[in-house]
């Protein structure tokens, strides 16, 4: 098996790719595919609405997403003060407010539909692989014309663990076949690129995404792109 190479040229920003050493693509979803910071926002701040506390910001949300609905509920509820036993109401009330609203504060990112079909013409096999519950992250696919992209989708309820640990991505290469090596994660944070460095799968990094706030490409990544398309082959 030859090793797996990238030339990133920084003038183009684009990443060069042979793909003969490529089997699959693991896609990130928010932050990577959907601009779904509008989803997130509304729907935390019904719940906020519905337990009495204050509303947050867009920056608070921006800031906490990407390790899953757990993590940012407790975020929100630490920045408001709301009390350890506000948990489980405002789960279930987020959970309510999310399926209510989800896709409609969300937009596909430029270029995200022209790259997919890039990958797939390549030969490429697709999987999302999300924090996302799995049921959010399938209606908001189908909402957007994505979800026959991909031929696996699983969400952060899907394994054991969440990234940034490398489980999910191993499981998700098991399922698609493939060898970490050979299957490309691209994702929005360091969040999908620690756990692409700990599964030993090769990595891109889009720069618009949510980086918990930091600056993008400071994360250890073999490769930034400014949209999805900007992948080329070699
Ligand atoms: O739900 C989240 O925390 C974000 O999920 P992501 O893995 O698609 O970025
Ligand atoms: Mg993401």
């Amino acid at each position: 098996m030859r090793e797996f190479s990238v030339a990133y040229s920084v003038a183009v920003n684009t990443i060069h790719f042979n793909h003969d050493r490529l089997d699959a693509a693991i896609v990130d979803l928010d932050g990577t595919m959907v601009d779904t910071l509008g989803d997130f926002h509304a729907a935390l701040n019904g719940m906020l609405a519905d337990l009495w506390l204050p509303a947050v910001s867009r920056e608070l949300v921006e800031r906490s997403v990407g390790k899953g609905s757990e993590h940012l509920i407790r975020c929100v509820l630490a920045d408001v003060g709301g009390p350890a036993s506000a948990y489980e109401p405002a789960w279930a009330a987020y959970q309510a407010h999310y399926d209510r609203i989800n896709g409609d504060h969300s937009d596909v990112y430029a270029g995200v539909p022209e790259g997919l079909a890039a990958l797939a013409a390549h030969g490429l096999k697709l999987a999302c692989l999300t924090n996302k519950p799995g049921a959010f992250a399938r209606d908001l696919l189908a909402m957007k014309g994505l979800a026959n992209r991909f031929s696996l989708v699983f969400g952060g309820d899907a394994f054991e663990r969440k990234k940034p640990d490398p489980l999910p991505l191993l499981k998700t290469c098991e399922a698609l076949g493939t060898s970490p090596q050979r299957t490309l994660v691209i994702g929005d944070s360091s969040n999908d690129a620690q756990a692409a460095r700990a599964a030993g799968c090769p990595v891109v990094l889009v720069t618009y995404g949510y980086n918990h706030g930091e600056p993008v490409t400071a994360v250890d990544a073999d490769g930034f792109v400014d949209r999805l398309d900007a992948l080329r082959w070699a």
